[in-house]
């Protein structure tokens, strides 16, 4: 099981101006096997949405509540919230160098599940998982996203979504900069994740593309720091043809 419960989320962020509210009062329910994805202009505030949620320090929650499967996540620290089952694909991953994908990996799995995973089954899984993502097995000896493309460091976060195995993925724009190909890969290995049992995910996307590959159940169209229409996959079609203005002008 998993639902992750936002409600009236207030965020705000430190400027040299002063305390600038980002959030406006978001409220989202995902329920176990749901894909919600978020749709919305630039700046406004889908990524504060999911640092948010992951707990990145610099924003700070003025109001509101999330919760998985009733547990207080803003009580929980980022390790805490990573262990209780929540997963970040972040926009712009960073990089690490000197620590390779494979130590990264399964440093990452050890700390998640709270306990070393089994040396021969590790491999395994990390070898067909590469795999599956048409990355060389040499791919899992190089530095964290150091020179990776922009398509490598995307795969590479799926392959973490694929190996720590959290109950809701939050995806921030995963499909940007990708070709077609790495575009069905990428959604390929969401899809493998979301077709398990109790998963659900929140994909942020400028694009429908990728939601030919991945179809919502829901689309929300994000502005302002609010969710300002929801509906089904549908949206995402009118959203492509029509644009935000008519939200951006209701000053939604
Ligand atoms: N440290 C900061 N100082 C000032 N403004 C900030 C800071 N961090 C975020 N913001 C502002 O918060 C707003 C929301 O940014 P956010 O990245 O969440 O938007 P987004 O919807 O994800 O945008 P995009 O689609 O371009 O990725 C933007 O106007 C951004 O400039």
């Amino acid at each position: 099981m998993s639902t992750l419960e936002i409600k009236d989320l207030h965020v705000s962020v430190a400027t040299e101006d002063g305390d600038k509210e980002i959030l406006k009062g978001v409220t989202l329910t995902i329920k176990d096997g749901e894909t919600h994805a978020i749709m919305g202009p630039n700046g406004s505030g889908k990524s504060t949405l999911a640092y948010s949620i992951a707990g990145h320090p610099k924003y700070t929650v003025t109001g509101g509540s999330v919760t998985l499967d009733g547990e207080d996540v803003l009580a929980m620290s980022v390790d805490e919230r990573a262990r209780a089952g929540l997963f970040l694909a972040m926009q712009y991953p960073v990089e690490v160098p000197g620590v390779s994908v494979s130590n990264f990996l399964r440093t990452a799995k050890t700390a998640v599940d709270g306990e070393a995973p089994k040396l021969r089954t590790w491999v395994k899984d990390v070898n067909s998982t590469l795999e599956r993502l048409d990355l060389d097995a040499s791919f899992s000896q190089r530095s964290v996203n150091e020179g990776f493309s922009g398509g490598e460091k995307k795969r590479h976060e799926i392959a973490q979504l694929e190996l720590l195995d959290p109950k809701v993925a939050v995806l921030d724009e995963t499909d940007s900069g990708l070709d077609i190909d790495a575009l069905k890969i990428v959604s390929e290995g969401v899809n493998r994740f979301r077709e398990q049992e109790g998963k659900g995910v929140l994909l942020i996307t400028h694009y429908t593309r990728i939601l030919r590959y991945i179809t919502p159940d829901y689309v929300h169209v994000f502005v302002n720091g609010r969710i300002a229409e929801e509906g089904g996959p549908d949206l995402a079609d009118q959203l492509e043809a029509e644009g935000y203005d008519k939200y951006v002008k209701a000053g939604v």
